[in-house]
C-alpha cells in the first residue's frame, strides 16, 4: 500500500554490468517524498549510471527500482516518464529551430493529450517558476548556458513528474548563476512539494540543496547521512583527496 509513509523513490540492490565492467553495484538507498536527495561521488563513480536504471534508459542487471509503492523496473523510458520520473541531461541541448516555449510545450503537450493551448499555458507558467517567463518567443538556441540550464529543468517540469532527475544543472554555472538556481529549485521543492535527486559535483550547491547525500564510488554506495556527515565521512574524504577532482 502506498502511504504518506512510502518512499517517492527505493532503489533494492541495484547493479548494471557492462560487459566486464561493474558500473553500479548492489546500492541501496531512498528518497522520502518531498525530500531533496544528493547523489555525489568522483568521475565515473555510476551515478549517471544509476539514473539511468531508475529512468529506463537503461534496464538494471540486477535490483529493483520502486516509484512511490509501484514497481519500475525495466519499463522502457516512456513509461517511466508516464509512472511521474522526470530528468534533465548533463549536455543541455534544446530542440533547435523551436522557441524556449515550444522547448516546454513539447513535454507539456504529452500530459495534455495534444490540447495546445492547454499545454501553452502550462508551459508559460513553468516557464515563469524558472525565470524565463521573458524569454518565452526566443529562439532557444539564442539563450545563454544558464539560461539554457534552466529551460532544461522547465522541460523535465512539463511532464508534471513526482520525482525530479536533475543530472549536474550546476556545471559550468558563476558561483550567482549557481545560486540563482539553488534559490529556484529550494522555491520549487518548498512551494510545491517536488521531490528531487540531484547528481552534483558543485558542493556549494548539494549543501545548499540537500536533506540527505549518498555518496558513490566504483559503482558502490561508500556513505551517506547529512551533508555535514558525508562531507566529513573517512571514505569520502579518502576518495575524493585520492581522486585529480575539480
Ligand atoms: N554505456 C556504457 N558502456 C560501457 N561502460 C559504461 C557505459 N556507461 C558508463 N560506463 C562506465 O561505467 C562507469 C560509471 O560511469 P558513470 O557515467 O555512471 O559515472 P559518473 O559517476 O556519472 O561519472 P561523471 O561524474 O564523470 O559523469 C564508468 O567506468 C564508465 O566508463
Amino acid at each position: 500500500m502506498n502511504t504518506a509513509a512510502t518512499p517517492m523513490l527505493s532503489v533494492e540492490n541495484l547493479g548494471k554490468s557492462f560487459r566486464g565492467l561493474r558500473a553500479v553495484n548492489q546500492v541501496e538507498f531512498t528518497v522520502p517524498r518531498g525530500d531533496i536527495v544528493a547523489l555525489i561521488g568522483p568521475n565515473g563513480a555510476g551515478k549517471t549510471t544509476t539514473f539511468n536504471l531508475i529512468a529506463g534508459a537503461l534496464p538494471p542487471s540486477d535490483g529493483k527500482v520502486v516509484l512511490d509503492g509501484h514497481d519500475i523496473t525495466g519499463l522502457g523510458q516512456a513509461a517511466i516518464c508516464r509512472a511521474g520520473v522526470g530528468r534533465t541531461f548533463q549536455i543541455v541541448k534544446p530542440f533547435a529551430g523551436l522557441s524556449v516555449e515550444e522547448n516546454v510545450m513539447v513535454g507539456a503537450l504529452r500530459h495534455d493529450n495534444g490540447d495546445v493551448e492547454k499545454a501553452r499555458a502550462a508551459s508559460r507558467a513553468i516557464l515563469d517558476l524558472l525565470e524565463l517567463g521573458d524569454r518565452a518567443k526566443d529562439p532557444a538556441q539564442t539563450l545563454t548556458l544558464p539560461d539554457r540550464k534552466r529551460l532544461e529543468v522547465a522541460k523535465a517540469l512539463a511532464t508534471r513528474p513526482k520525482l525530479l532527475l536533475l543530472d549536474e544543472v550546476m556545471a559550468g554555472l558563476r558561483p550567482v548563476e549557481c545560486d540563482r538556481m539553488v534559490a529556484i529549485l529550494t522555491g520549487l521543492n518548498k512551494e510545491t512539494g517536488l521531490t528531487i535527486l540531484l547528481i552534483e559535483h558543485v558542493m556549494r550547491a548539494v549543501m545548499a540543496l540537500s536533506d540527505h547525500v549518498v555518496v558513490l564510488h566504483h559503482g558502490e554506495k561508500i556513505a551517506e547521512g547529512t551533508p555535514a556527515e558525508v562531507t566529513s565521512h573517512p571514505k569520502v574524504l579518502e576518495c575524493y583527496l585520492g581522486e585529480d577532482h575539480e
